[in-house]
């Protein structure tokens, strides 16, 4: 059995959440959660840049029927590199509920992406966080995203909103829908229609196959509040960014909780009030419709 120490200062996911005061409409989908472990039965991978907490799938399955969503898309946290067990485990035993996206390299054979594909699993991460991954060569990860095409699959990127412009020709080469995690994290002090969100509005304008996840308030926010205490009304300065994408392309927008929350700082939030910050960035009962059904129903479950 192995032991894992935690990364210090390392803040564990919220026990005992709210429930929401926002009603999910049925069949929502948590589009974007992992899950690290257990470290005894899947360690985490050598190469990581942190050690979690544990957050097993019947924990997540759980948070998941409490808060009320229908379905879970557990994205490969990179504490696990690319080693996907815990993630395949956690398809396996989600009765159908929960689809993935993994890691892989560009050793990975095509009987494992089909035996991947068979397990629920509908796209590859690629991630560009210097924290949080070594570099992987541009080359490589074209040669998977060509590979994973013909399977129907999706690319999920997550970088930082600096990066985009050095990024953006490879981004744009990609032959695949594109998921762009936590919209490509924006810095919130800078103007919703500034030069730098502008380029993130123009990336998904120019590239109709670009999606994003509206994801994140909690990372994202400088100015808050939490979503602690019975606060309802969180993360006000992240709301113009978030509402800004999903009344503009509300058919390519995704929302999830990221819990367990890897790697915050200063607060870890209650996920009940989490939910609560929906119904400000998708204000009416239409835009909620697709982006919590509607919208990961015809890219998971399609
Ligand atoms: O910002 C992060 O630290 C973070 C990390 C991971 C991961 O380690 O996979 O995933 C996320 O969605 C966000």
């Amino acid at each position: 059995m192995t032991e894992f120490t935690k990364t210090p200062g390392w803040l564990d996911w919220y026990a005992g959440p709210s429930k929401p005061a926002f009603k999910l409409p049925p069949g929502a989908v948590d589009a974007h959660c992992h899950v690290f472990g257990p470290g005894a039965q899947f360690p985490y991978a050598p190469e990581r840049k942190y050690t979690p907490c544990d957050a097993s799938k019947d924990q997540l399955f759980a948070l998941r029927d409490h808060l009320g969503f229908d379905k879970n898309v557990i994205v490969q946290a990179t504490c696990h590199g690319a080693d996907n067990s815990a993630l395949l485990d956690a398809l396996a035993h989600s009765n159908d509920k929960a689809r993935g996206v993994v890691t892989v390299r560009r050793d990975v054979t095509d009987e494992q992406l089909q035996s991947m594909h068979k397990a629920g699993v509908r796209g590859v991460r690629f991630n560009f966080v210097k924290r949080l991954v070594d570099f992987t060569p541009k080359d490589e990860l074209m040669e998977i995203a060509a590979r994973i095409a013909p399977l129907g699959w999706h690319v999920v990127i997550y970088f930082e909103a600096v990066d985009l412009p050095e990024l953006w020709d490879f981004f744009t080469a990609l032959p695949t829908t594109v998921v762009v995690d936590h919209m490509g994290r924006p810095d919130v002090t800078k103007p919703v229609d500034g030069e730098e969100f502008e380029l993130f509005i123009k990336f998904m304008r120019e590239y109709p196959n670009v999606w994003s996840k509206v994801s994140c308030p909690e990372r994202l926010s400088v100015s808050g509040p939490p979503a602690l205490d019975g606060e309802r009304n969180a993360y006000r300065d992240v709301v113009p960014f978030a509402r800004r994408i999903v009344e503009t392309f509300p058919d390519r927008v995704l929302w999830g909780t990221d819990w367990p929350h890897p790697n915050l700082k200063n607060h870890m939030p209650d996920d009940g009030l989490l939910v609560d910050f929906i119904p400000h960035i998708a204000p009416t009962a239409e835009l909620q419709q697709k982006l919590l059904v509607d919208n990961p129903t015809r890219l998971y479950w399609g």
